[in-house]
């Protein structure tokens, strides 16, 4: 039995990584997960500059799932840019996810040239969806915007490019998002970001739990499987199959990254579970994982990738 995977032609030993954001933001944290069992890793959503992110207590920690509004701190492209070409440098063959996120279509545009016109050979995951600058809307939730954002970006960006969305809520709006990415050459789509601008109240104190924008911020962990799922799996039956779905959202444990497989996700990331576990968490659920596999006699995971049945 085999976790491996294969996304836009790279082949990876597992099918799991990290979500962008969770413990990849220092070179200590980006070590980790090269020497963890994670077929991969991304690296925190970078800015053209270091960002500080919003004022603190910007996450929290709860049983079913997380809230954050970090607020996108990070130590800038080049930080990102000069780990992930001396790591391929000392791994060839290994296959790694940039993130960046510029809070303007001018930041994303510069910041990708600068990408095109260095050695990284990775993928680039470009970050549409962070809910927590405040003053800046989502750029998924505004699908012109997203269009205007890929024509401008594959006029000269011709590296493996992927884009982070947020979760839709909408059958209407799977519809619309997938005909927008179906006209370019979009290696992966990773679905979903947090569900964005949740609210966590403790009733003790009678209080919001973290500080930025009056309490607000993104959603994580268990809650969010079912939105998570819908998106893997509308996402999955509307694009083109050269597009490879990335499967972020709600997985702690082997049954949920078997559920993002099985709803057609060639990659699953985990965030907020990976936040809590650390890089043992690749161990454990890669051993979950595969023990469904050989109970259910499946070999690879394209036995059973997409294959979720319905009742008609
Ligand atoms: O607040 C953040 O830094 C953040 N938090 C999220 O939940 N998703 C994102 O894409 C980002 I860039």
């Amino acid at each position: 039995i085999t976790l491996e995977t294969t996304i836009g032609g790279r082949h990876f030993d597992n099918c799991m990584m990290n979500a962008a954001g969770i413990r990849c933001q220092t070179n200590k944290d980006l070590d980790a997960l090269v020497a963890s069992k994670a077929g991969a890793y991304v690296t925190k959503s970078a800015t053209p500059h270091k960002r500080a992110g919003n004022p603190a207590p910007r996450m929290h920690e709860l049983h079913l799932g997380s809230i954050n509004s970090m607020g996108l701190p990070n130590n800038g492209l080049d930080y990102y840019l000069n780990y992930v070409v001396e790591d391929e440098q000392k791994r060839p063959d290994s296959t790694n996810f940039l993130s960046v996120a510029g809070t303007s279509l001018e930041d994303n545009l510069a910041m990708l040239h600068q990408v095109q016109d260095s050695n990284f050979n990775g993928f680039v995951e470009l970050n549409l969806s962070c809910p927590n600058v405040p003053g800046k809307p989502q750029v998924g939730y505004d699908f012109d915007r997203v269009n205007t954002v890929l024509n401008e970006v594959f006029q000269f960006f011709t590296k493996p490019l992927g884009v982070k969305l947020p979760p839709y809520f909408d059958l209407v709006h799977f519809d619309q998002i997938a005909e927008i990415l179906n006209q370019y050459p979009l290696t992966f789509v990773n679905t979903i970001n947090s569900i964005g601008n949740g609210l966590v109240v403790d009733p003790e104190t009678e209080k919001v739990v973290i500080k930025p924008k009056g309490g607000f911020g993104g959603i994580g962990g268990i809650s969010v499987k079912p939105t998570a799922l819908a998106n893997v799996r509308g996402l999955a039956l509307r694009l083109k199959p050269e597009i490879s779905i990335v499967g972020t959202g709600g997985i702690l444990n082997g049954q949920d990254a078997f559920e993002h497989i099985l709803c057609g996700a060639s990659m699953v990331q985990i965030g907020t579970q990976f936040g809590y576990e650390g890089t043992r968490v690749f161990d454990r659920v890669s051993q979950e994982l595969t023990e469904i596999m050989a109970h259910k006699g499946y070999e690879t995971i394209d036995d059973f990738r997409g294959k979720l049945k319905t009742f008609d």
